[in-house]
């Protein structure tokens, strides 16, 4: 099986993979669009990006592919927990108070968000590709006085010294990451519940459009976990709704639901229905 992963390696997708594919042949690709072109073309059979994070709220990229592209469909969701840690090269650490720049992806700074303006409000933030991204690149510069915020697998991989732990701003961080492809998985791991995503967008200006759709997944007791909106990229107040059930897209109640919001006029994408992995 070849999996493609948001990487380089030691990304915390990287760790999503392992976790579930231990003996999944990793291929890492730079950017998350490159991860979904590589399943779409059949180069790779499976694709592993992130689609959200506890503290943080949605990968918008992701969602955005998920939306306007023709993908496989989504067959697991892996959970993580995330812990960020503040890590230099070995040749800094006795100064790494005096660190001139922060590197990491823009969710894990965004995470971090408080302990960097406490602890180096003068220091500089730039955002990288991937967490594992910055710290192969502090890695590489010693003679830099940078600092990547990063988990503890990429730490022993590029050779930095985690110099400051778990630096997130709040205990509860955990990002769920979807794996698409066209063919069925094997997972040898138990999972924890099955569910769904669909993406809906309502007739134009038609008053009560959402609150009908809601109410056709209401009165029929059909769990629903999340419900986003995102733009459609076709003007202001144009909106696409992401959601979540906590059913599979299978049982009857749930497909009469559907069929009942398709005749009020509404798109429906069905994404897939997969099960929840935890990555502990
Ligand atoms: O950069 C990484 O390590 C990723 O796997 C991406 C990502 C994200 O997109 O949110 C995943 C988990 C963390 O929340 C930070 C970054």
């Amino acid at each position: 099986m070849r999996a493609a992963f948001f990487g380089p390696e030691a990304t915390f997708t990287d760790i999503a993979v392992q976790s579930v594919f231990p003996d999944a042949r990793r291929i890492a690709y730079r950017t998350i669009p490159e991860c979904l072109e590589a399943v779409k073309e059949k180069q790779v059979d499976m694709a592993v990006v992130p689609l959200e994070n506890a503290l943080e709220g949605s990968v918008n990229l992701t969602v955005d592919y998920l939306y306007h592209e023709d993908l496989p469909p989504i067959r697991a969701e892996i959970v993580v927990p995330i812990e960020q840690h503040f890590m230099v090269h070995p040749e800094n650490v006795a100064e790494w108070r005096k660190t001139e720049k922060i590197v990491s992806h823009s969710h894990a700074l965004a995470q971090c968000h408080k302990f960097l303006h406490r602890e180096f409000k003068h220091a500089a933030v730039e955002q990288m590709g991937s967490t594992a991204a910055a710290a192969k690149y502090v890695s590489e510069h010693p003679e830099l006085k940078w600092a990547a915020i990063a988990n503890e697998m990429a730490a022993e991989l590029y050779g930095l010294e985690i110099v400051k732990r778990s630096i997130h701003d709040y205990p509860f961080n955990h990002t769920r990451f979807i794996v698409l492809a066209y063919n069925k998985l094997e997972i040898q791991k138990a999972p924890s519940f099955q569910k769904s995503t669909i993406m809906i967008t309502l007739p134009t200006d038609k008053a009560g459009s959402l609150h009908q759709v809601l109410s056709a997944f209401a009165w029929r007791e059909i769990n629903l976990s999340k419900l986003e909106s995102r733009p459609l990229k076709t003007g202001l107040g144009n909106y696409f709704f992401m959601i979540d059930l906590n059913h599979s897209l299978d049982e009857k109640l749930v497909r009469f639901s559907l069929e009942e919001i398709r005749a009020l006029g509404c798109t429906v994408k069905e994404l897939g229905s997969y099960c929840r992995y935890m990555a502990e």
